[in-house]
């Protein structure tokens, strides 16, 4: 790069003493022999060095020292004088001379003083990059901790907050001037935000890693918040710890979005994505903090004990007893017993008190399943319950008071039980103030293979197996079948498979018989429509030597279809 140096003064020989002796040097050398013409010089030509004679005519050097500071021009000044005075001197180096230099000047000093001078504008220079830089850094910083949408806290040594973004003092509820040069231990008690980790970890003086947390802010209005707090140690490079900065990112939004995707893929212990299913669950949760009797109704294995758990466990009585009872397992005394308990000696083998289901569901729930197949005595006793809120131990006269919410649950048409006269009509609306049906799996066949995955890792966990998937067939098959024991048919194929399946893939021929045989049926019933005829079929079976698989297979119906048309044409 060109090295620029205007020598100013009005005796020619100095000039070209200057420029003969920095030439040579490299150094691209400009006179001027007045005020005037240097001006007009170092307006049209970057100049890096300027030396120049005090005595100028009219003006003076210390004149163009100041225009040059003035008009903060990026050169080096260096002042020439024949005649040295200390007033001279000491108002140059105040103008920001670089150095003062007494004639005569011989050309050692010419090039160390030019030396010296390119050297300190090569420093200065760099200081006003790096300068600059830090500016430019400093505003593209300032910028982003402003506009990020993660809280910034950052603090000193001593726990004081040096900085807060403004995301910060949004998610702390504290407003800046609470909050700037306050120490951690004034304002913690304003915002829970500083009762977590990491702020916890600075009041302790140590540094915390990076972890999750979950906290609710001062401001009761804007309710629980996921917040992610990272803090990390502030540090000079290989230097000891200035402080700590504290992020924090708002996760509210995608926590609820999580969960409201899972949601919508189980709820509980139930599995289930379709339509029906997500119905089912609103239902749930619209019923679970009121204590209303619920009626569950479904095909047997549709989840109906599953759907009642959930109930009780969505609300508030989750804290107290769930206590099922199968009403159909027992006789009628020992349902009775079995519902409310009996006394000592009220009847042969009952040698003690015994607490009844009811009083063990005390401030909880009961789950009456099968209720269509309770006697007409126990419900009798049942209405009881459900309309005075009180019952008798067997063998005790004293009724003692309940506290439970019924959810009762049958897979028979109770309709049809009341026309009978096998189930009491009142005991029915008692129970069925809400009703939830829950549809049969057919219905909502894209269960299906969510419930598949759901339960090959059920058993894988429970046999520890490793069986990864179904085959393309086998979840053809099961989207197609009708599923009449429903979801827990469906449990019971695939634990029937992992005792046959050796690999990782469940094929048809781990299935049990009769669902894959189901499909046969069904292709048989469709090929059975194809109109074939008599000749054909003889013509298959003498091609195929009578071997009655190998016909059906060349013909393409089943081996029961081709049978059943030998029969009829009289071949067997
Ligand atoms: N939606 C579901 N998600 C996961 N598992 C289910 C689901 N529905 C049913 N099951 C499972 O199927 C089996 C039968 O469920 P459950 O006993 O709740 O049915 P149910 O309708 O009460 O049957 P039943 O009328 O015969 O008493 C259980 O092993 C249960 O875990």
């Amino acid at each position: 790069m060109e090295k620029t140096v205007l020598i100013v003064d009005d005796e020619e020989s100095i000039r070209f003493a200057f420029k003969s002796f920095l030439s040579r040097q490299n150094y691209t050398v400009f006179e001027a022999r007045d005020f005037n013409r240097a001006l007009e010089m170092i307006s049209s030509q970057t100049m890096d060095v300027v030396f120049s004679d005090i005595v100028l005519n009219e003006y003076n050097g210390i004149d163009l020292l100041r225009h040059v500071k003035e008009q903060r021009l990026d050169c080096v000044v260096i002042m020439i004088t024949g005649q040295p005075d200390v007033e001279t001197a000491s108002q140059a180096v105040r103008l920001g001379a670089f150095d003062y230099l007494v004639k005569p000047i011989d050309k050692e000093m010419i090039l160390k003083t030019t030396k010296m001078a390119f050297d300190f504008k090569t420093l200065t220079d760099e200081k006003i990059k790096i300068r600059r830089e830090n500016i430019h850094i400093r505003t593209n910083l300032e910028a982003v901790f402003r506009s990020v949408n993660e809280g910034i806290i950052s603090l000193d040594r001593e726990a004081k907050i040096v900085n807060a973004n403004s995301r910060m003092i949004d998610l702390s509820g504290i407003p800046a001037h609470d909050l700037i040069n306050k120490h951690l231990s004034e304002i913690r008690h304003r915002s829970l935000l500083f009762e977590t980790k990491p702020f916890k970890a600075i009041l302790e003086g140590q540094e915390s890693p990076s972890f999750q947390t979950c906290c609710r802010i001062a401001d009761d209005v804007k309710g629980d918040k996921t917040l992610v707090l990272n803090s990390a140690s502030l540090v000079d490079k290989d230097g000891p710890s200035i402080g700590t900065v504290v992020t924090i990112r708002d996760e509210t939004r995608l926590t609820a979005l999580e969960t409201q995707l899972k949601e919508r893929y189980r709820f509980h212990k139930l599995i289930g994505k379709s339509q029906k299913m997500q119905h089912i669950y609103q239902l749930i949760e619209s019923l679970s903090n009121v204590d209303t009797t619920v009626l569950i109704t479904g095909e047997s294995g549709t989840g109906k004990e599953l759907v009642a758990g959930a109930i009780h466990h969505n609300g508030t009585k989750a804290i107290h007893p769930f206590v099922c009872l199968n009403c159909s397992a027992l006789s009628e005394n020992l349902l009775e017993s079995e519902l409310f308990g009996h006394v000592k000696g009220a009847f042969t083998s009952a040698v003690g008190n015994r607490a009844g289901r009811f009083q063990k569901a005390q401030n909880g729930s009961i789950f009456l399943d099968e209720i269509g197949d309770v006697s007409p005595a126990i419900q009798l006793k049942l209405l009881r319950v459900l309309q005075e809120k009180k019952f008798e131990r067997v063998g005790d006269a004293t009724p003692l008071d309940s506290n439970v919410r019924v959810i009762a649950a049958t897979n028979k048409d109770l309709k049809a039980l009341i026309h009978k006269g096998l189930f009491r009509e009142d005991l029915y609306y008692r129970l069925k103030v809400v009703e939830l049906r829950i549809p049969p799996l057919r219905e909502r066949s894209e269960d299906i293979p969510l419930l598949t995955e759901h339960f090959i890792d059920h058993f894988n966990s429970k046999f520890n197996r490793r069986i990864k998937e179904v085959t393309h067939e086998v979840l053809d098959l099961f989207m197609k079948y009708s599923w009449p024991g429903n979801v827990r048919e469906l449990e019971h194929a695939i634990e029937h498979a992992f005792v046959l399946c050796s690999g990782f893939t469940i094929s048809l021929a781990h299935l049990p018989l009769d669902i894959v045989q189901s499909r046969e049926k069904t292709e048989c019933c469709i090929l059975k429509a194809s109109p074939m005829s008599d000749d054909q079929i003889v013509r298959a079976l003498e091609e195929a030597r009578w071997n009655k698989t190998r016909a059906a297979k060349a013909l393409g119906i089943c081996r029961q279809t081709l049978y059943r048309r030998m029969k009829k044409n009289g071949l067997v």
